[in-house]
């Protein structure tokens, strides 16, 4: 270890890297990126820029992790792609220009009518109701997907998981969004969230989704820019599960 330590200290790239203010440097890795990988796509601009002029809140997945959902539909091959949580499509866009068609899920009447607007034209339905309604129906229709991207209110996580799961053939991927902020929420890490309360380390989704037979988990921490809504980047992660 002391050799291994020493060896980092002597070798500039990786001291570089064992700086944790490197983590301020995420806009300008990010940025990077951006201006290399993504390419001009005028339904996602257009969707994105429709959604803020109907008052939607600007909560859609950001330029890059859309792109990682690209990548991932590609890789697993995804022809039926679901999606919990449509806000005004623009997720729903990314997995329906990769060539699958998306069945998405949407409670508010408001976000659904703007992502009507943004989609059209392309493989999209939405569905209309809360998720927990929604999902026992399409496994009583006998649906399955290849895919499946839950991105909807935190507190149903887990019960968006295990209906996700059902309706995932096998082979097929789970990606379940933003686990981070629900655990600090729930106070599952150990340390009490913002404003106090009790510090417990409760049973997490993390938990619940590694006792789960079903499926092999992945959990993937990521820093992100919310630039120019936060300064500062923030730690979020997901979840990535394949169904056995
Ligand atoms: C983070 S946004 C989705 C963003 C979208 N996936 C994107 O990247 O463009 C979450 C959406 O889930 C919807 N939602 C929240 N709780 C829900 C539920 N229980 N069932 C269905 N939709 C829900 C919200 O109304 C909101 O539009």
């Amino acid at each position: 270890m002391a050799e291994f330590i020493q060896k980092i200290s002597q070798t500039p790239e990786l001291k570089a890297i064992f700086n944790y203010e490197n983590f301020r440097l995420q806009p300008v890795f990010d940025k990077k990126a951006q201006a290399a990988f993504i390419r001009p796509n005028e339904s996602l601009d257009h969707a994105f820029k429709n959604s803020l002029a109907k008052g939607l809140p600007p909560i859609n997945v950001l330029p890059m992790a859309a792109q990682h959902l690209s990548v991932l539909t590609k890789l697993v091959g995804a022809k039926e792609v679901l999606e919990i949580g449509t806000l005004g499509g623009y997720s729903s866009i990314i997995f329906a220009q990769t060539g699958a068609k998306v069945t998405s899920i949407e409670i508010s009447p408001t976000h659904r009518d703007v992502a009507l607007e943004n989609v059209a034209g392309l493989p999209v339905d939405i569905l209309l109701g809360a998720a927990l309604d929604v999902l026992p129906k399409l496994a009583a229709e006998g649906r399955k997907f290849d895919l499946v991207f839950i991105d909807a209110d935190f507190d149903d996580q887990w019960e968006h998981f295990d209906w996700a799961v059902k309706l995932t053939r096998s082979g097929g991927g789970v990606f379940l969004d933003d686990v981070v902020p629900t655990m600090i929420k729930n106070g599952e890490v150990g340390f009490a969230a913002e404003g106090g309360g009790e510090v417990v380390e409760k049973r997490s989704v993390i938990e619940k989704i590694g006792e789960d037979k079903r499926v092999t988990a992945s959990f993937v921490p990521i820093v992100a820019n919310m630039r120019p809504v936060m300064p500062d980047p923030i730690m979020n992660g997901f979840v990535l599960a394949v169904v056995e």
